[in-house]
């Protein structure tokens, strides 16, 4: 089979690439220009990039056959994630692999920024030992302001703690339990965090936010003679702003590794020597690469093979934990959605979803998505993914409700039941997983059955009298078809019955036909692939 093609159009880890090359025909293209890729991105399954790739609607537009966009990085801003969402494209990141780094990055800044080390290695380098310019301050005991308590954010907080630095953050977005578990003292606001801050660093994403969150006015309530560190995206801290408190010596000093346009070469702010400036390298650590070049290697080459990825960004976030014990039950519900268009063919109006029992306590959307995905896939193929299944479904009329409920109606400890409406009528399943962790089918259409949802899946109704049962089987032995599971099942006793019948081979429409002329059998039986 031809293998799937990726291309990489930023410079990522030899390991990553090698990982890659396992699996997937790669075209290393580090620093292609943007008129090129656009001219052969048609031509890629997947696309991996860094910060300086512009993922946006021209490109992918251009990209017939893309299914992932990975950036081997933490930051998307690079990236018009709901394009791709509406394109059906992944986009997946590796927030974890380069946190350390970056921290580690960021108080190297305020260390190198605040005793003046870049500016006087270069002046003793230039032949002059000299000390009076360079005096410097001290961290211990003063106050660093952290912009942006998450990831990376809640690292320097740690690290600093143990310079003895008091440290207060504002992050309105987290709960007062986390400033407690990394030692940071909550601010309500961020006009508070800057008045009472020696040293400020920003660690929030860039959105429309927090672009230009730090500003004139911002920097106005700073203490005079601040210092700031901007090691998350350039603009948070407003450039215009910070050249004029550089100018007016209210901020004494900088350090910046990432500037509101980059490549930085001529930015007016490298004219202070107060200020210290690398060329975007909090992720350029070997550990960092190492592990950004394999997780993203990984999660493309699982991506490709349809499988879900630990870190989609287009899809709710979830810890690692959670992914692992949903990963099942995503399956399952990507399968019972897969029934209905197998069964029926009229266009669905409305599809109600439950979830009960401890997995209601998870983040079900991801269950919702691989419903729709399984759901839509017999109309749709390959065009819907996880990441545009619900748009897909809104585009097509279908009403999508889902609820949980903590107990479990019955005595399977969690359960899916999906209800599927057309205008007229309805298809009811239910599902679950079985003791070794596989899907299991346990209700169609109130019928109560417990039937592996693998493979190829009779299902045939017929009336519930003797030699029915026995007849059917023999002849679907007589067509060389070997029933690896059966289940029957009935409401009400004498009236109509169904047999739910896994088998190893597929039975063809013919075969179907002659089966659908058996005494006792009603309709013709569903052959359901899973
Ligand atoms: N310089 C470099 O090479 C690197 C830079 N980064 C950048 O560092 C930044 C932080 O990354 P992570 O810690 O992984 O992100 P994160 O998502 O873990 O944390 C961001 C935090 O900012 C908070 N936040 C969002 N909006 C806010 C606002 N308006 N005010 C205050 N807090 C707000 C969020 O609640 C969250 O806790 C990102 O911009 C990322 O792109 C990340 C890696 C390397
Ligand atoms: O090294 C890179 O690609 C940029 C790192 C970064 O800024 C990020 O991961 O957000």
């Amino acid at each position: 089979m031809e293998r799937k093609k990726v291309i990489v159009s930023e410079r990522i880890a030899d390991e990553g690439i090698e990982l890659l090359k396992t699996e997937l025909e790669v075209d290393y293209r580090d620093g292609i220009s943007r008129e090129e890729l656009l001219e052969i991105i048609d031509q890629y399954d997947a696309l991996i990039v860094r910060s300086v790739t512009q993922v946006d609607e021209e490109l992918i537009r251009r990209a017939k056959r893309l299914k992932i966009v990975g950036r081997a990085g933490n930051g998307i801003d690079n990236i018009d994630v709901d394009v791709c969402t509406r394109y059906g494209v992944i986009v997946a990141n590796t927030p974890d692999s380069n946190t350390i780094s970056a921290a580690e990055q960021t108080i190297s800044l305020l260390l190198s920024s605040i005793r003046n080390t870049a500016w006087a290695s270069e002046y003793l380098k230039g032949g002059t030992w000299d000390r009076k310019p360079f005096r410097g301050v001290e961290l211990y005991g003063k106050t660093v302001g952290i912009v942006g308590l998450g990831r990376i954010g809640s690292m320097v907080a740690t690290r600093l703690k143990a310079f003895n630095m008091r440290v207060i953050a504002y992050d309105p977005y987290i709960s007062d339990e986390r400033f407690t578990r990394f030692g940071a003292e909550k601010m309500e606001s961020l006009e508070e965090l800057v008045k009472e801050a020696d040293f400020i660093t920003v660690h929030t994403p860039r959105n429309e936010e927090t672009m230009h969150m730090i500003d004139e006015r911002i920097l106005g309530l700073a203490k005079e003679g601040v210092r700031v560190v901007n090691c998350a995206r350039g603009g948070i801290i407003k450039e215009e702003a910070l050249l004029k408190g550089l100018e007016s010596k209210k901020v004494l000093s900088a350090g910046l590794d990432v500037f509101e346009k980059e490549p930085a070469i001529d930015n007016p702010l490298f004219q202070f020597k107060s200020v210290v400036v690398t060329p975007h390298l909090g992720a350029d650590t070997f550990e960092a690469q190492k592990r950004v070049g394999e997780n993203i290697a990984e999660q493309v080459i699982k991506a490709l093979k349809g499988e879900i990825v630990p870190n989609l960004v287009n899809l709710p976030a979830m810890l690692k934990d959670e992914l692992e014990y949903l990963k099942p039950y995503i399956t399952l519900a990507e399968k019972l959605g897969n029934i209905y268009y197998q069964m029926e063919k009229s266009a669905v109006s409305r599809v109600e979803l439950t979830y009960s029992g401890p997995i209601s306590s998870n983040e079900t959307e991801i269950l919702t998505v691989a419903f729709l995905k399984g759901l839509l896939e017999p109309v749709m193929g390959d065009k819907v993914s996880y990441v545009n299944a619900r748009l897909m479904a809104e585009d097509r009329g279908i009403k999508v409700f889902d609820h949980k409920e903590e107990q479990s109606p019955k005595r399977y400890k969690n359960l899916i039941t999906a209800r599927v409406f057309d205008h007229e009528r309805e298809l009811a399943i239910e599902g679950t997983l079985s003791r070794a962790r596989f899907p299991l089918l346990v209700e169609i259409n109130g019928y109560e059955t417990e039937s592996n949802l693998e493979g190829y899946l009779l299902v045939v109704e017929n009336e519930d009298r003797p030699r029915v049962i026995g007849p059917f089987a023999t002849a679907l032995g007589d067509e060389g078809i070997n029933i690896a599971g059966m289940k029957v099942a009935r409401k009400t006793k004498g009236e109509k019955a169904i047999m739910i019948i896994n088998v190893d081979n597929k039975v063809e429409e013919p075969v179907l036909e002659k089966l659908s002329q058996l005494d006792g059998i009603v309709g013709k039986p569903i052959l359901l692939q899973l």
